[in-house]
């Protein structure tokens, strides 16, 4: 119950502003570094860190310089690092077969860091469009993406990437019925201990835009992904998804973008009260980071107050991109 507040001036809000110590008594939401989540791109070679025009000061790296970010991440307290394969067109079929290959670029990153850095948790992500010729989430026959089919497939990745040793697999695909399916074959073979993250409210979002730069999808892909993502009008059909993602297996659930569905993560975390993720995704990224560079806007704190905005609209954590800059300013205060 909300108590009532009194009139001027017995009520003065000042009073707990006054000094900065009196701020922090009162202060009801925080960001922690336990609350980050780091995604990082891997791409084949050694030794590489190549630049990514549209999302700068992040890199694609080769495996070497993967283990060596999951270093980063354990030493700045980072709980969790999540990998996005950048392939070559070579390697993008229309069969996709390239998904579910344990040698993949994906499932030699997961193993590198496991070997090295075993208590960090590896998130990966599930979906066909990285391996796609097509470059969309699941099959493509005569323009239309294949639901049944694609399931089958994810599941086939999803196995290969538990195999590696995954801790998380993040299904970002969309298609109706995938939870279950990868949860059933997950306890099938094995692999009970491994945590599914939903992609359950995932819009169809041109702030992805930079991503697909990152990915090397951009090229590949033809028209959107509106028969499979959300629009970007709805928010009841988000509790819906979640609801169903959570009755098919789901442990944890994540609202994607970010900061233009702060709504939505708020309504996720009051109607289930599950563990709940925002992914800050490219675009914002993008956004934050160029009005910083063109020195519009004070980028360090931009980026803790767009953080914290997430905890106070009830997520649990979030992916982003600014991760280890992050980290680090919260270790430095
Ligand atoms: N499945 C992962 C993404 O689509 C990421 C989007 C982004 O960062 O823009």
């Amino acid at each position: 119950m909300r108590p009532t507040v009194a009139p001027f001036p017995t009520a003065r809000f000042r009073r707990l502003r006054r000094t900065a110590a009196l701020r922090d008594l009162a202060q009801e939401h925080r960001l922690s570094t336990a609350d980050l989540i780091w995604p990082v791109f891997v791409r084949e070679g050694e030794g590489v860190e190549e630049p990514i025009a549209s999302m700068p000061g992040v890199v694609r790296r080769s495996i070497d310089n993967v283990v060596r970010a999951a270093h980063e991440a354990a030493e700045l307290g980072i709980p969790a690092i999540c990998l996005f394969p950048y392939t070559d067109a070579s390697v993008k079929t229309n069969d996709c077969a390239e998904a579910w290959n344990p040698e993949n670029l994906t499932n030699r990153a997961v193993r590198a860091i496991k070997a090295e850095v075993p208590g960090l948790v590896v998130m990966t992500d599930i979906a066909l469009d990285p391996y796609n010729a097509q470059g969309h989430d699941g099959f493509v026959v005569d323009g239309e993406i294949l639901n049944d089919e694609t399931v089958e497939a994810l599941v086939r990745m999803a196995l290969a990437q538990a195999e590696a040793g995954a801790d998380i697999l993040g299904p970002s695909d969309m298609m109706d019925g995938r939870i279950g399916a990868l949860r059933a074959a997950l306890e099938a073979a094995g692999h009970s201990h491994v945590a599914i993250m939903s992609y359950a409210a995932k819009y169809a979002s041109a702030f992805y835009g930079p991503f697909r730069d990152a990915v090397g999808a951009a090229g590949a892909l033809r028209g959107d992904k509106l028969t499979y993502q959300m629009h970007p009008g709805n928010s009841n059909e988000a509790l819906r998804l979640v609801e169903r993602d959570l009755s098919e297996g789901a442990d944890m659930v994540m609202v994607k973008p970010g900061m233009p569905y702060l709504d939505i993560c708020r309504r996720v975390k009051d109607a289930f009260g599950v563990p709940t993720y925002a992914y800050q995704v490219s675009g914002e990224y993008a956004m934050i980071r160029g009005a910083a560079d063109n020195g519009w806007i004070d980028g360090e704190k931009v980026v803790v107050e767009s953080l914290l905005a997430f905890r106070r609209a009830g997520c649990d954590g979030v992916l982003t991109y600014f991760a280890p800059q992050v980290a680090r300013l919260l270790r430095a205060r």
